[in-house]
């Protein structure tokens, strides 16, 4: 393969713990939230690996379920460092990502987006053209994909308001008014039902099933 058919993009997607993950799906869905934002991960993992941008995904966590899941689906596993947070997960990832893979751009991609279409995510990626771009979620204050070119810190800065926060640090929007499944994180049920409408993956698709069977009773029965 040549080295312009190398995929140009490395992602690095953090997954929290899932048995603290999603604390605002806990009050909807208390007994099916862990495996929610585990399904949730694995989706947006396979999404991201089915772009034909995408050369590997590395997800962060401390999650050794999540670990072996997404490994299955053929990404790497890195370990968080111990005793920080999201952001530090991120350049944590970075780092590993651009030393095992030098010369391609590293891209954060949020793990709570189970409707991604690898389609949409292969056209924000190709939108990506500044030193450092991002995708603005659905509600329009956070961030769900922050994408560095070859050599760029990532320098990212999630967390509540973070999309100020990346155009405040210089990195620039990506316009695109058709990458809803990017757009769509989900924190909450309102959210999660919005996700389900545009289509959600097979692994959330599984555990919503157990969450209608559960309320009607029939969880478990063959039909
Ligand atoms: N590896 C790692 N990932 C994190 C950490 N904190 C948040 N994340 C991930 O970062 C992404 C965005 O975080 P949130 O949308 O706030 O997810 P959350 O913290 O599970 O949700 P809430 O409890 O509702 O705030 C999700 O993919 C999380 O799993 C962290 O400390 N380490
Ligand atoms: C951490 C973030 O996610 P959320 O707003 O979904 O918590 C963010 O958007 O930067």
């Amino acid at each position: 393969m040549s080295d312009l058919q190398v995929a140009p993009w490395i992602l690095v997607i953090p997954v929290k713990r899932t048995a603290i993950a999603k604390s605002r799906l806990a009050a909807a869905y208390p007994q099916h939230r862990p495996e929610l934002a585990r399904a949730f991960a694995v989706d947006t993992t396979a999404a991201a690996l089915a772009s034909p941008l995408v050369r590997a995904v590395l997800v962060v966590t401390d999650d050794p379920v999540v670990s072996a899941d997404i490994t299955a689906v053929g990404a790497y596993a890195v370990p968080d460092l111990p005793g920080v947070g999201l952001n530090e997960a991120l350049e944590h990832g970075a780092a590993v990502a651009a030393a095992e893979f030098p010369d391609v751009g590293v891209a954060a991609l949020s793990a709570d987006l189970p409707a991604l279409r690898p389609a949409e995510l292969t056209a924000a990626l190709k939108a990506c053209v500044a030193d450092r771009n991002f995708v603005i979620d659905l509600p329009g204050t956070g961030t769900t994909l922050l994408a560095a070119s070859p050599g760029t810190p990532l320098d990212p800065r999630f967390g509540v308001g973070s999309a100020l926060a990346h155009q405040a640090s210089g990195a620039v929007p990506v316009e695109l008014t058709t990458i809803d499944s990017l757009r769509r994180d989900v924190d909450t049920a309102a959210d999660l039902a919005h996700a389900v409408q545009l289509g959600v993956g097979p692994r959330t698709a599984d555990v919503m099933s157990l969450v209608l069977g559960a309320a009607t009773g029939t969880e478990g029965l063959a039909c």
